[in-house]
């Protein structure tokens, strides 16, 4: 029994951070990932660089896929243009409880929805529950696996058009080979690598920005 590392790193924002302000939220979190336990959000590094595709595409659309403890859910949002909303996708029912608390302390849950269930189970009903026509804005960053089937899936929902920008998580480490091959090889997308390091360490990793080019 006891608490999960999502239930104590949920502990370390509602200590350190001060509720409505994102900023401190994310500074919470990664003190946290630092300095008591080690875990897998996009951190800081690559946070930088998360955030600052997101102000270059500004999205009023945007898909998350794989919320984790909504790290990377408060990096997006706090960005997002008046009107934006974020859609985030979470597999397991614990990680998807926590985050709706983290993005609750930040106060952007106007901006967010949290929906919990598989991705490839989901991705074909976003457009009739959501009403979303496609997306402006798509993160990767849940099981490595999934990116390739994924991105497929949505080009098939016809969820992106030309011009969406796709940011993936992890292409070095845990690593995403089929996903980087697909997308650096296809001529429907235009693909660059940021390199980086895997969140709070010196481990190589990095970002694949790919834009869909329809
Ligand atoms: O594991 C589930 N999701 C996280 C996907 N993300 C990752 O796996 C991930 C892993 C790492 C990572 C890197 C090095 C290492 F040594 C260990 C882990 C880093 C990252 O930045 C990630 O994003 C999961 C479980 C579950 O039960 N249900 C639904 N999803
Ligand atoms: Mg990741």
């Amino acid at each position: 029994t006891g608490t999960t590392r999502p239930q104590r790193l949920l502990r370390a924002v509602q200590e350190r951070a001060t509720r409505g302000d994102s900023e401190s939220v994310i500074a919470a979190i990664d003190h946290f990932c630092r300095h008591q336990e080690w875990a897998m959000n996009v951190g800081d590094e690559k946070g930088f660089i998360l955030d600052s595709v997101v102000s270059e595409v500004s999205p009023q659309t945007a898909l998350e896929l794989g919320t984790y403890c909504g790290y990377s859910t408060v990096r997006i949002a706090r960005l997002l243009p008046p009107g934006g909303h974020l859609i985030t996708l979470e597999f397991n029912p614990n990680y998807a409880a926590v985050a709706r608390q983290v993005i609750a302390w930040a106060g952007l849950e106007d901006m967010v929805q949290v929906v919990e269930g598989a991705s490839g189970d989901w991705i074909p009903h976003l457009r009739e529950h959501f009403g979303i026509e496609s997306f402006d804005f798509v993160f990767l960053d849940h099981w490595k696996e999934l990116y390739l089937p994924d991105i497929k899936l949505l080009e098939e929902c016809g969820l992106l058009r030309k011009g969406t920008v796709l940011l993936a998580d992890n292409v070095v480490c845990p690593g995403t080979p089929d996903y980087l091959e697909y997308v650096r090889k296809s001529q429907s997308y235009e693909s660059h690598y940021f390199g980086s390091h895997l969140e709070y360490t010196r481990a190589e990793d990095g970002l694949e920005k790919s834009v869909y080019l329809g």
